[in-house]
């Protein structure tokens, strides 16, 4: 007799934040998730993490009447039932006019929400046949070691706020410092940089750009590369130079950058997938996104237009089934995988690793926040990073992680007892410039 899912609960939470700056504006003192908790008929619990905000945590209660008595090993059926029920809830509210319009917005809309009820039930699957998810997905387990990156912030002073970031929480290293103070010079990124480095032993460093003038950053740039002159290093503005400043800013770092997140995007007639195609061919570096080939179509088109030599598929953003379904594609057309991030606990750090175990070929380092949340984990047990990688053992079962009850009703309480919703990065820019509000075109920090 198969096993059937019991109950499903999705559970809002937050956890602490620093002032990370960013294209958007400022990070606020909580990031919110939500997370999926599953019973079975055997007492076996299963687990996943997706992004926070009160559609998403609405949208995963409307999948539990699809979830709750289903048998285990109906897991793809009860996602496509799942993806059904909510696509044509979406198109009601949508109407029936724009439809290409509206199939990528719902294919965006929806993924999320079916990650989070696929990953929990990977996550009983492994636990009954006694392998980690990676083994279930794509071609299986193609690597035990998973790379990743030091996702690196300019920092804001949280003391121009009155907003209750965290500070003085964790005096165990320097990255535990330096994590909550400001970081606004390319010294302090390098100074962040080796922090990073030490605690977790990163070889590799994304900035997230898109913050001050790119000259600024490219300067920040040069001072990493000086500093760590073997690391693969990356940018990443989220498309707000033109593609007449990035090839400016660009140009000459061949060597320094590794490849360019995002750097520019749609300008005038022209799409982002086009726009980028002739930073590609022109700088001749390779382009990473998490925002021009975010569903299937965008990247039949960005693989056309050869746009993107990185596509990011995030596992929360295309199923963790369909971020592999995007890792072998990559491996057969000679581009290689990698994964996007926003603020997550430990468990969609594991979904992240398993993915990425099951992606074959050559892969980049993965991008992770997770080293700004260090110490706020959800399981019984830390990750641990080591030498930049996490590993994913071959004789694991499931995810990989023993869930907290009392860690997960705390980061609950955190997320009901300060009001938390949907991520706000404007408030805290405007203790920086007043009236602050944003613009796709412009870094943060430069208004006219
Ligand atoms: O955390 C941030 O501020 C990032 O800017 C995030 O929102 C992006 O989605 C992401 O990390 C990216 O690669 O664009
Ligand atoms: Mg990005």
């Amino acid at each position: 007799m198969v096993a059937t899912i019991e109950k499903m609960a999705v559970i809002p939470v937050a956890g602490y934040d620093s002032m990370l700056l960013n294209q958007a504006g400022a990070h606020e003192p909580f990031f919110t998730r939500n997370i999926v908790v599953m019973h079975d008929s055997e007492g076996v619990e299963g687990v996943g993490e997706v992004p926070g905000g009160e559609v998403i945590t609405k949208r995963l209660e409307s999948c539990i009447p699809l979830v709750e008595g289903a048998s285990i090993a109906q897991w793809k059926n009860v996602v496509l039932s799942c993806r059904k029920m909510l696509e044509n809830q979406m198109r009601g509210a949508s109407g029936s006019g724009g439809q290409e319009t509206a199939h990528a917005q719902i294919f965006k809309k929806v993924t999320n929400v079916l990650t989070g009820v696929e990953t929990p039930m990977l996550d009983i699957l492994g636990k009954h046949l006694e392998v980690p998810v990676a083994a279930l997905l794509g071609e299986g387990q193609v690597r035990d070691s998973v790379r990743f990156l030091g996702y690196l912030f300019y920092i804001g002073d949280y003391r121009k706020t009155d907003m209750p970031y965290l500070h003085d929480d964790d005096t165990s290293d320097e990255w535990g410092r330096v994590r909550r103070e400001p970081a606004l010079t390319p010294d302090a990124i390098v100074h962040e940089a080796e922090a990073a480095q030490k605690r977790f032993g990163f070889h590799d460093f994304k900035l997230k750009g898109g913050v001050f003038a790119g000259s600024e950053e490219m300067e920040a740039v040069r001072a990493l590369k000086a500093r760590f002159p073997d690391a693969r290093i990356t940018i990443d503005p989220n498309g707000c130079w033109t593609l007449r400043e990035s090839l400016e800013l660009c140009r000459d770092m061949v060597g320094t950058l590794t490849y360019v997140e995002d750097p520019c995007g749609a300008e005038g007639r022209f799409s982002g997938r086009e726009v980028m195609a002739e930073f590609h061919r022109l700088t001749g570096l390779p382009t990473a996104t998490n925002m021009i080939d975010t569903d299937w179509r965008e990247m039949k088109a960005a693989i056309r237009l050869d746009s993107v030599t990185i596509p990011l598929a995030d596992p929360h953003f295309w199923t963790m089934e369909g971020s592999v379904r995007v890792a072998q594609l990559c491996h057969d057309l000679d581009l290689t995988w990698g994964v996007h991030s926003n603020n997550h606990f430990d468990i969609s750090l594991a979904m992240v690793a398993q993915a990425a175990a099951a992606a074959p070929g050559v892969i980049n380092a993965c991008d992770t926040h997770y080293i700004w949340q260090d110490g706020q984990h959800l399981g019984r047990v830390a990750p641990h990073f080591e030498d930049g990688c996490l590993q994913v053992p071959r004789d694991g079962a499931g995810l990989g992680i023993d869930l907290d009850h009392d860690k997960l009703a705390a980061a609950h309480r955190l997320y009901v007892d300060n009001g938390c919703g949907t991520r706000d990065d404007a408030r805290g820019m405007r203790f920086y410039i007043p009236g602050w509000s944003y613009d796709a075109s412009l870094p943060a920090m430069v208004r006219p």
